[in-house]
This record gives structure tokens, C-alpha cells and sequence, in this order.
């Protein structure tokens, strides 16, 4: 899989990203919630360093729930601070700034001690394309300042917002490059729609799609599809879903490339309901107990 991510871009994303961390108090971490470890940064905690930082699990309307929760309990069992938001609506904003101040409350007082008044918190937004930088921060700021869009790489050109009297951020996020070493990181990452269409094969994506529904939720291929197992012979899976959603050529054929973009936008667009692609369960055993206590 090709992505736009070269060497060159990548020194350029981390020494920019290097640069504004300089700025902040606090770094909001944001991710989304349907690919709580595939939408990270591969190098983000060199990037971070020690700066204090927040995990925003955006999307949270898209995700499966019961993952969510599962994961922000993960993320808190070593030690990193997580909360689920979604920026679209403006859900969750008031426990961004409540954690932001938790976090940041030893440093805090010991300003206060040594007589020093606290300003308001400086923060900045890093993430990887299309995890909704930009939407979150032009809800913090309840105006649109950011420019969004529904493709990646859409945040380009820095001023802080304020957000109440408590918080300040920067309104340039750092976007940082994914992780694309590994093959199905790649199709999790395309099937949520943070890698452009162009440079992936629809009709692997949506076979991997529907592998992946299968292994992990069986009773939505079947509801949707009338599936209940995927097997090997794809073309008479591809026919199925076709004949079902009258997808055929003109000539009446059932048209494979038009099926496997149905598969993919249904993934897409919740018709196969709130989908999470990446899970607790299946971490290393001494990082999967998360949900046991
Ligand atoms: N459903 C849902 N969609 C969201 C949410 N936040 C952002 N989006 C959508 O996700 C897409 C990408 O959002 P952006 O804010 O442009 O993402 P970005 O991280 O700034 O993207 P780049 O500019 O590519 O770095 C847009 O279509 C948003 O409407 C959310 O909480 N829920």
C-alpha cells in the first residue's frame, strides 16, 4: 500500500509538531475512537517526550461503545489519561478541559505555592490526517476558524482560541503521519477513511471488511447481508451481496467493483452499525486485563 508519508515529510511533520510543543502546557492526543491504536502515531510518545498529555478518543459516536470504554480503561492502566468526545456535535468538550486540569493540577499548585497565579492552560492538538483536528478545535472555539473536510490532509496553515477562561489552544494542530508498516493497519485505516480511496484496492478492502466482520461481528454480516460465514469463494459472496442490493450492469451481470464500494461505504457510513476496529482483548496478556476488574 502507497501512502503520501515520505521520510522528508515525516522529519518536517515531527520538527514542526517539536516546535509548537515548545508553546503548550499540555498535549491533547487525538485518535479515533474506532482505531484506538491503528490512528496512532507510530513514534508519538518520542514526539511528546515528557509533556504532559491527554488521549481524545474523537468519533466516539462511530465506535463501538462497550470497546470504548474498554480502551479508556486500558489507556489509564498505563498511565496515560483518556476521554471520549465527539467533536461533530461538541460531545464530551467540558471533561477535555476537566482532565486537561487534572492533569496539569501538581504543576499547578506548585506555581501557587511559590506565590505564582495560573494563566489559562495552553494545549495543542496532534493526530494523524482526518481524525478531526480541525472539527474539534473549531467546536472549542464555537466558530469555523479551522477549515474541515471529509478527505485527509485537508489542515494546512496559528493563533490560540480561547476556550472559556481556563483553557487556551492552538489553532494549527500538529498532524503527524500513521502508522503504514503493517498491511491490515492500512486497511483498518482506509476502511475508517483516514487514507485516501486512491491508493487502496476497493475490492481487497472490502473483502478484508468482510473477514473482519466476520471474526468480529458475525450477527451484523448476517443482518445486513444475509452471511453467515465468508468462506473462500468470494465470488459467490460478491454475487450474494450483489443479487441482495441490485447492484448489476446494465446488461444485468452483478458489477463486482460497484459491490465491494457498497461494502465499504455501508462499513463507512454505520449501516452495519458502530464498528470498532482494534481491541483490548487483543493486546499482549499482561495489557489486556483492562475490563477483568
Ligand atoms: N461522526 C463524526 N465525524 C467526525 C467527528 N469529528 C470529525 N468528524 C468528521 O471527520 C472528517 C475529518 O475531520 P477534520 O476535522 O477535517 O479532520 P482533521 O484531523 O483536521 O484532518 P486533516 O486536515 O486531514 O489533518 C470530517 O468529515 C468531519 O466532519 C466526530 O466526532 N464524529
Amino acid at each position: 500500500m502507497t501512502i503520501q508519508w515520505f521520510p522528508g515529510h515525516m522529519a518536517k511533520a515531527r520538527r514542526e509538531v517539536t516546535e509548537q510543543l515548545k508553546l503548550v502546557d499540555i498535549v491533547f492526543e487525538l485518535i479515533d475512537a474506532r482505531l484506538p491504536l491503528s490512528s496512532r502515531n507510530p513514534m508519538i510518545d518520542q514526539v511528546i517526550h515528557q509533556k504532559p498529555r491527554l488521549l481524545i478518543l474523537n468519533k466516539m459516536d462511530l465506535a463501538d461503545q462497550t470497546e470504548t470504554t474498554r480502551w479508556i480503561r486500558y489507556f489509564e492502566k498505563q498511565g496515560i489519561r483518556a476521554v471520549a468526545i465527539n467533536s461533530f456535535e461538541g460531545k464530551g468538550l467540558q471533561a477535555v478541559t476537566k482532565a486537561a486540569k487534572e492533569i496539569l493540577e501538581p504543576k499547578l499548585e506548585r506555581m501557587r505555592k511559590r506565590g505564582i497565579r495560573p494563566g489559562a492552560i495552553r494545549a495543542m492538538i496532534v493526530g494523524i490526517p482526518n481524525v478531526g483536528k480541525s472539527t474539534l478545535i473549531n467546536r472549542l472555539a464555537k466558530k469555523n476558524i479551522a477549515k474541515t473536510g471529509n478527505k485527509p490532509g485537508v489542515t494546512k496553515a496559528q493563533q490560540w482560541i480561547k476556550f472559556g477562561k481556563e483553557l487556551e489552544l492552538l489553532d494549527t494542530p500538529g498532524i503527524l503521519w500513521p502508522k503504514f508498516e503493517d498491511k491490515e493497519v492500512g486497511y483498518k485505516l482506509a476502511l475508517t477513511g483516514a487514507i485516501k480511496d486512491t491508493i487502496v484496492n476497493m475490492e481487497d478492502l472490502a473483502v478484508y471488511g468482510l473477514r473482519f466482520l466476520e471474526e468480529n461481528y458475525p450477527d451484523r454480516l448476517l443482518e445486513r447481508y444475509g452471511l453467515s460465514t465468508i468462506g473462500e469463494d468470494l465470488l459467490h459472496v460478491f454475487d450474494q451481496i450483489g443479487t441482495l442490493r441490485k447492484v448489476y450492469t446494465t446488461g444485468g451481470e452483478v458489477e463486482y467493483d460497484k459491490v465491494a464500494e457498497l461494502i465499504v461505504h455501508d462499513i463507512r457510513n454505520e449501516n452495519l452499525g458502530k464498528l470498532t476496529f482494534d481491541f483490548t482483548s487483543q493486546q499482549p496478556h499482561e495489557l489486556a486485563d483492562a475490563d477483568t476488574d
